[in-house]
């Protein structure tokens, strides 16, 4: 750790830049670092990215490195990988991604790495786990992107949809970020009361229905983009700044991220999502929402089919 605000980037793809773009806007950090396998990339991401400072809200210094930079870095977000190609699941890159993710770490570790890791390679939950497993930190300290993007889209979906700021629209996506993952309806509110109530108190205007639809755009969302533009990013990007600047600020704002279940839920020794305060230290606590008897058994299929897939790569 050092007196000033350290991020590291490994993976400056479409994905990695994206992020170092959100934190150099926002003023998240006070050094970022960029680490790419190709490293001129990341050389001249980072120079592209520096021009943009003296209009940013605060001084960062961005610049390419390597792993020896690691070794007192604050948070280290990794992004590296393949991604999806159009109609491919996230699930189908676990191997190549599998692989990918144990050398990053055993550098990062090597280097005496001893801060907070955010991981946002694909599938998402599964190289979370590889992270915490390979890295030797405790749980706490490794972080997925989870759902934080599923219930970003899920918000943004419902706002066009009610036409209220989605920050007034409050509910999660839990379970694996990605084909099994499900809308936590019964935990759904605008204005504070439950969306069903919001529902009925506007006649028929609105419809449980049509909400549906706006999950299943949501579950699909990246199949959708990526078939128009390779790949998803702009979203993703502000999600895993919000995250890094939740951990850097020491805020213990209430995110739906990856976290390590032990028992909560009734899972156990798996990485997924739930809504979970993030500080400082990572994850302070993960709140155990009442889930409906049909939404436990959505999160016990997800986790069952994020377990089966990981067995081979562990
Ligand atoms: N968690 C989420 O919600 C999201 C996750 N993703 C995932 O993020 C990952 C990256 O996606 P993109 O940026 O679109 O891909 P990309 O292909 O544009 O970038 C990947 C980068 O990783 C680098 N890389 C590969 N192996 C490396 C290694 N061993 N060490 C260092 N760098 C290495 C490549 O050189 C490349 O620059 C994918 O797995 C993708 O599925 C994408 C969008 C959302
Ligand atoms: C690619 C991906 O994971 C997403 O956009 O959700």
């Amino acid at each position: 750790m050092t007196d000033t605000k350290k991020v590291i980037i490994v993976g400056t793809g479409f994905v990695g830049t994206a992020i170092a773009y959100s934190i150099v806007n926002q003023g998240i950090a006070e050094e970022l670092v960029l680490i790419d396998l190709d490293t001129a990339k990341a050389e001249g991401e980072a120079a592209d990215l520096r021009h943009g400072v003296p209009f940013g809200p605060s001084r960062i210094k961005v610049r390419a490195g390597g792993y020896e930079e690691c070794s007192n870095a604050d948070v280290i977000i990794i992004t590296a990988g393949v991604n999806q190609k159009p109609g491919e699941t996230r699930l189908a890159l676990v191997e190549r991604n599998a692989a990918i993710m144990k050398g990053i770490i055993k550098n990062v570790m090597d280097s005496g790495f001893n801060g907070i890791f955010i991981i946002a390679s694909n599938p998402v939950d599964i190289m979370t786990y590889i992270a915490w497993k390979e890295s030797g930190l405790p749980h706490e300290r490794v972080i997925g992107s989870g759902t934080t993007l599923d219930t970003a889209r899920l918000r943004s979906g419902l706002s066009e949809y009610f036409n209220v700021d989605p920050r007034n629209i409050h509910t999660y996506i839990m379970g694996e970020h990605g084909d099994t993952e499900f809308a936590t309806w019964s935990h759904a509110t605008i204005a504070s009361q439950p969306i069903t109530e919001y529902i009925k108190k506007h006649g028929n205007k609105y419809k449980m229905e049509d909400l549906e639809q706006i999950f299943i755009d949501t579950r699909d969302a990246a199949y959708y983009i990526i078939e128009r533009k390779k790949a998803t990013y702009f979203g993703i990007g502000m999600c895993v700044a919000r995250i890094a600047k939740a951990v850097l600020n020491n805020e213990r704002a209430i995110l739906p991220v990856g976290v390590y279940l032990d028992g909560i839920y009734g899972q156990t020794d798996v990485f997924s999502s739930a809504p979970s305060v993030v500080s400082r230290k990572g994850i302070e606590e993960i709140i155990e929402l009442e889930l409906t008897e049909e939404e436990l058994k959505k999160l016990d299929h997800s986790i069952n089919v994020l377990k089966e897939t990981m067995k081979p790569v562990l």
